[in-house]
């Protein structure tokens, strides 16, 4: 077996952003506010708790929706932004392309911001003289190159970005959401040099929408939803998730179209889903962890309830169960509780998922990112200096074995 090299380690990575919430220019107003405890912002919690290790060699994928923190995310591994908590470590010389323009001065030429660009990454003028003339063959802008950027189109910027970014001879190169760059015959080059890539054993990690591009040149994936890791692995899988997520709200919210998709009339059967959790989201083992669920089914059909609790650190199903044997009757509003625990198990960080299904098993209803409770777990009966307590304690199950000794 040989032993896993990691590129880039992403620890419990955590990151929020301040947003005003109003404008004071009242010394009277700010005092009173902030006697009050009114702080004049809110916080944005865009990564709650990210960890992944992409390994050497990998075509690593990040998915998600807008506004779900993939470029926050690349600017924290790129050390852009500082995280809240958690950590980031390298290993290897890293090479970002992620925001266009940047480190690009107008006023200069071509060449010399090449230079110039190639300095901010970290590489000497002798390493620059040596990859120059490749970058300028990827670009395809050898007669622009003593022009000043200025009277570059934004098209021909692009690509001299994008050329520095992947010809500097980096170990791992961060490429955020580039592959509609340039004109189609300039695609097909990125096309080869990602195929290239793949093979050369760097590593590379890849924000996009694409989802073929993700099956075509990722060897692994990660889905971030609600600022948390929602699926890792196959980039199949993770690509599958990603488009699934993307639609099953439409098919739910949509009016049904009529246009034959059988997951938009079955999701039509089942409207106005609401879960809630009527514990508290912070728990003892033993605690039971309780919750609701409200639907309308609107057909006289019957439907049984399922649910999950996955372990978001360790992203394995920690709890399943459904009432597949007390099966629901009829049409109208429905209301279910459910109350459960988990009384062997040690700290825990989990998210609820609910869904709706037919008597066969096909899902009508579910409990989609905007209202997915996260629970957690805290045994609070270990003493901190309770050495051989608290390393039992960083499996899943809580211990229960005996020992026997014998000389
Ligand atoms: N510097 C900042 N200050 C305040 N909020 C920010 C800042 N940068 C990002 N955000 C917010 O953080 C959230 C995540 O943004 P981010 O750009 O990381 O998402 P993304 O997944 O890359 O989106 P997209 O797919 O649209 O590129 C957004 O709501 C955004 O408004």
């Amino acid at each position: 077996m040989t032993d896993k090299q990691i590129a880039v380690k992403v620890d419990h990575v955590s990151k929020y952003f301040k947003l005003p919430t109003e404008a004071t220019n009242s010394l009277r107003t700010a005092l009173v506010n902030r006697f009050k405890g009114i702080k004049g912002y809110k916080e944005q919690h865009v990564l709650k708790d990210i960890s992944f290790e992409v390994e050497k060699g990998d075509f690593f994928g990040i998915l998600g929706r807008n506004g779900s923190g993939k470029s926050t995310l690349l600017k924290i591994i790129s050390e852009i932004y500082v995280p809240e908590k958690g950590t980031v470590t390298i290993d290897g010389k890293l090479v970002s392309f992620i925001e266009l323009g940047v480190g690009f001065n107008p006023e200069l030429t071509g060449r010399e911001n090449v230079y110039m660009n190639g300095a901010m990454l970290g590489f000497s003028t002798a390493e620059i003289d040596a990859m120059y003339d490749d970058i300028v063959d990827f670009a395809e802008l050898h007669e622009f190159m003593n022009q000043k950027l200025k009277n570059y189109s934004s098209g021909m910027q692009v690509r001299l970005a994008f050329s520095v970014a992947i010809k500097a001879q980096g170990d791992i190169l961060i490429l955020d959401e580039v592959l509609a760059v340039g004109d189609e015959a300039f695609q097909r080059k990125c096309n080869d040099y990602f195929q290239e890539r793949k093979k050369s054993g760097k590593t590379t990690i890849l924000v996009t929408h694409d989802m073929g591009a993700v099956k075509k040149y990722c060897n692994k994936a990660v889905l971030i939803e609600n600022g948390l890791v929602k699926a890792i692995g196959s980039p199949e899988n993770v690509a599958n998730q990603y488009s699934f997520d993307n639609t099953a709200p439409l098919q739910q919210g949509g009016e049904a179209n009529g246009a034959g998709n059988s997951n938009q009339e079955e999701n039509a059967l089942v409207e106005n889903f609401q879960l809630q959790l009527l514990s508290s989201n912070k728990l003892r083992p033993q605690d039971p962890i309780q919750f609701q669920i409200d639907f309308d089914v609107r057909e006289d059909i019957q439907t049984y309830i399922a649910l999950s609790l996955t372990d978001i650190d360790r992203n394995i199903w920690i709890y399943n169960d459904n009432s597949m044997n007390q099966l629901i009757s009829g049409a109208g509003h429905k209301t279910v509780h459910y109350t459960c625990s988990l009384p062997t198990v040690n700290d825990l960080k989990m998210k609820l998922e609910v869904t709706v299904r037919d008597a066969e098993g096909q899902m009508l209803a579910f409990s989609d990112a905007t209202q997915t409770p996260l629970i957690f777990i805290n045994r609070d009966d270990i003493a901190l200096d309770d050495k051989s307590a608290m390393d039992a304690a960083s499996g899943l199950i809580q211990r229960n074995g005996t020992w026997s000794m014998t000389d």
